[in-house]
């Protein structure tokens, strides 16, 4: 059987303490398989972003265990974490996140670098990684210098580059038209299609419909879980 690349079980997150504390997360349970892609729904305050920051390590649950690729995040030292983060995850967010200083290729390549890989290797993947989003060509431009889709693009670029199963996208259309939402969502859908897990929050049902699933959350608990309801364009 296909490992499961997220697996979220029992999971809860109260952020705070006392009278200030605020369950972000209840006892939920995902499993997101390599080829699929989950698009997550809810109210403001439902526990989107904070269901993001755990499968993506940047938070601790209060109880129950998130595994990426079988490793539970948990169990992992700071050191091997962040290994496993830079190694296996990909993040994209609505503002693009892109270093200004450096051109495409070189934000695209900085995981790698990071991660000590050779420059002229990482600079290879990179330069793969920004065709594979239709902006080769772009690979020396500064982010200034190109369009809000494009700086999506390399962003989804640098999510993609090496090897990373696991794709997290927080609003990855946000900031964009119709049309360069759309070509974003076709890119992760393609990623996923070829092995990779996408877990994407959204507020646009239309967006959601490129997904497999969709879960809804409401003050913290999956409330609903649903095949798309509109048709992929
Ligand atoms: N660091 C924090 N400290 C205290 N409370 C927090 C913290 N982060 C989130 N919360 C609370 O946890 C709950 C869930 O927040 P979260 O940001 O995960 O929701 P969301 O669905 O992503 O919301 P939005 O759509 O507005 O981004 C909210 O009640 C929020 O106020």
């Amino acid at each position: 059987m296909t490992e499961t690349v997220l697996q979220l079980r029992g999971v809860s997150r109260v952020h705070g303490t006392g009278d200030a504390a605020t369950a972000a997360l209840v006892d939920l349970d995902l499993d997101i398989h390599p080829g699929e892609l989950v698009a997550v729904m809810g109210p403001s305050g439902s526990g989107k972003s904070t269901l993001l920051n755990l499968a993506g390590g940047l938070d601790s649950p209060t109880s129950g265990e998130v595994l990426v690729e079988g490793q539970n995040l948990q169990a992992l030292s700071r050191r091997r974490l962040s290994a496993l983060r830079r190694h296996s995850i990909g993040y994209v967010f609505q503002d693009f996140n892109l270093i200004d200083s450096l051109t495409l290729g070189e934000n695209a390549s900085l995981p790698l670098e990071l991660d000590g890989t050779s420059v002229r290797k990482s600079r290879k993947a990179a330069l793969q990684a920004l065709e594979e989003v239709n902006i080769g060509d772009l690979v020396d431009r500064f982010p200034n210098q190109v369009s809000g889709g494009q700086q999506q693009r390399c962003a989804i670029a640098r999510a993609f580059v090496g090897r990373r199963r696991l794709i997290l996208a927080d609003e990855p259309t946000g900031a964009l038209d119709s049309v360069a939402g759309e070509e974003v969502l076709k890119l992760l859908r393609s990623r996923c299609d070829q092995g990779a897990a996408g877990l994407m929050v959204t507020h646009d049902a239309r967006h959601a419909g490129w997904a497999d699933r969709i879960v809804f959350l409401r003050d913290g608990s999956q409330v609903d879980s649903s095949a798309p309801l509109v048709a992929r364009a």
